[in-house]
């Protein structure tokens, strides 16, 4: 590997299409947060919260659409691609198509363009245009990812473009797709196309995707992960699917946050691919998260469909969506690594919010257990959107802890983080964030006070010299005690009434996780 690496191979416009914007009627250009929000509030559909947080509704698609993303089946790009369910090929004659329309599209009108980089270690950093007409998806990204200096600004040669047009919908004769909406990305042509969809996470995630496509060829892995650092210059990750705490928990006041969701790790340790913070906004309290909350409800920030009335929020309204969104700089967060760049992580920590009660909140892992977990990628939600009583909760396996991103087959991220975790001997932790005493529908979701207190243990050393015993079901090592957490709650078949419910509830888990394992080795016979 060279000194300075070249994240990109070919010039940045390669010629294949004409310039986007030629012929807009209005273009702006890096406009202000504060420009942006006034663009957006005379745009309509958004206002001001009474604390001036930028509110915004996604209509339909208030999370991303899964089955919505594909590919672009490029001869001299795509052999390394994971096909299958996550990645679907799309011809490039179907791209060809949708992009021209993309742009025409954009063309008609008012057009946003905001420069940005995603990736703080400057040596592995791509310069990213987002051209939209949408004045507070400009803003988002903007907020969301490394917002250049005006040095940088200047002559600012963007290596890709995403090309964002929410209100056109995809036509699925002409441009291949399923339906009206389509996240593509083209990894020959630098290109990605967002259509028919407001929801402002298909950005962030699309860029993701393209980073963890990128990274392995030079040796850096991508995660999906949150990362902090210590007072002594410790640095942990936090793995973890969507909504098990990767945002809340890496927010800690005794630990600077390096960023809350998407990271690489080099031979020269974490860095951030971005600049801002996404988090999950239902429920947000103000006394038990009150970075977080600050950080939502202060002018700059975006809350995507998150109810309000005469500008006072109510974050406990789920009725649009139980997917409600805040999105801040990572500035407004007080304890932060400016840089966005730690050194090699000391622990990494894996969340899962287990919806039938059954993990434990904290338990060691050995080396090959962390990569039993990382390739299997566990949680369980409550399904439906009526939580509480009667609710059956859904076991989720997401290899690596984000199949949904993963352009490379699996065993390409878990062989690299096998080889980090062995080669710098790092301490690795299971962490239930989800429920105890029971599954959701008769527990209590696990107190966030309490998770942090066992974090703080187990990062900050105080659990090298303590006792550990098996769980019994899973060979987890569960501490026999941490301070200021009852005993009751670290062991799960204690903190259940009922044992021999909770012994039943153990082995349907087991069960499954057994089930998950099967039609993984089923689908790798098929492959071979
Ligand atoms: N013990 C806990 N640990 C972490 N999060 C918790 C806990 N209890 C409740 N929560 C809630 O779960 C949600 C976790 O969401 P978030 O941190 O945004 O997840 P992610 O970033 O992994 O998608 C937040 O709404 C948080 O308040
Ligand atoms: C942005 C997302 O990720 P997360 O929930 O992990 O923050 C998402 O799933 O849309
Ligand atoms: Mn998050």
């Amino acid at each position: 590997m060279s000194g300075s690496i070249t994240m990109h191979s070919t010039s940045p416009h390669d010629g294949a299409f004409m310039d986007p914007l030629a012929g807009a009627r209005h273009v702006f250009h890096n406009l202000s947060a504060g420009e942006l929000v006034e663009h957006a509030l005379l745009q309509g559909g958004a206002h001001l919260s009474d604390g001036g947080a930028l509110m915004v509704d996604t209509a339909e698609h208030t999370g991303r659409s899964v089955r919505d993303k594909f590919i672009v089946d490029e001869p001299a790009s795509t052999s390394d691609i994971w096909w299958g369910e996550v990645n679907q090929p799309m011809a490039p004659a179907h791209f060809q198509n949708l992009r021209a329309r993309a742009e025409d599209h954009l063309r008609g009108g008012v057009v946003y363009v905001q420069d940005v980089f995603a990736g703080a270690d400057p040596q592995y950093r791509i310069a990213v245009r987002l051209v939209t007409d949408s004045a507070w998806h400009a803003l988002f990204a903007r907020n969301m990812f490394i917002r250049p200096t005006p040095q940088e600004h200047e002559g600012f040669a963007p290596h890709y473009t995403i090309i964002h047009a929410p209100g056109l919908q995809a036509v699925p004769a002409q441009d291949g797709t399923h339906g009206g909406t389509a996240i593509v990305l083209s990894l020959e042509q630098k290109s990605i196309v967002i259509v028919g969809t407001r929801y402002a996470g298909e950005i962030k995630k699309a860029v993701f995707t393209l980073m963890n496509w990128l990274l392995p060829q030079h040796g850096v892995l991508p995660m999906h992960c949150s990362a902090n650092i210590g007072e002594g210059g410790d640095v942990a990750v936090f793995f973890g699917l969507s909504g098990t705490g990767k945002t809340t928990l890496s927010s800690d006041p005794s630990r600077r946050l390096i960023g809350d969701d998407e990271h690489g790790w080099s031979a020269h340790g974490i860095f951030n691919f971005e600049g801002g913070c996404y988090a999950k906004a239902i429920g947000l309290d103000r006394d038990r998260e009150p970075a977080i909350w600050r950080a939502s409800t202060c002018f700059g920030a975006i809350l995507e469909n998150v109810a309000s009335q005469d500008g006072v929020i109510d974050f406990d309204d789920g009725s649009r969506t139980e997917n409600t969104r805040s999105c801040y700089p990572i500035e407004f967060i007080d304890h932060i690594q400016p840089d966005g760049c730690g050194g090699i992580a000391r622990h990494v920590v894996m969340l899962t919010a287990d919806a039938f009660g059954v993990l434990p909140p904290l338990s060691r892992l050995t080396p090959q257990q962390a990569m039993y977990h990382f390739m299997t990628g566990y949680t369980a939600k409550v399904a439906g959107t009526e939580k509480g009583l009667g609710a059956t909760p859904q076991a989720t396996f997401s290899t690596c802890f984000g199949a949904p991103f993963l352009p490379r087959p699996p065993e390409v991220y878990g062989a690299m983080l096998r080889s980090l975790i062995e080669e710098h001997g790092v301490a690795c932790w299971l962490v239930n964030t989800g429920w105890t005493g029971g599954p959701c529908s008769t527990g209590q979701r696990m107190s966030l006070a309490h998770t942090r207190r066992l974090l703080n243990a187990a990062l900050g050393g105080e659990l090298d010299a303590a006792g550990f015993e098996e769980d019994g079901y899973f060979g987890l090592l569960i501490p026999t005690e941490v301070q200021g957490v009852p005993s009751g709650i670290l062991r799960p078949r204690q903190a259940w009434d009922d044992a021999r419910a909770y012994a039943r509830a153990a082995g349907e888990l087991l069960d499954m996780f057994a089930k998950n394992d099967e039609l993984k080795r089923k689908a790798a016979a098929r492959d071979l």
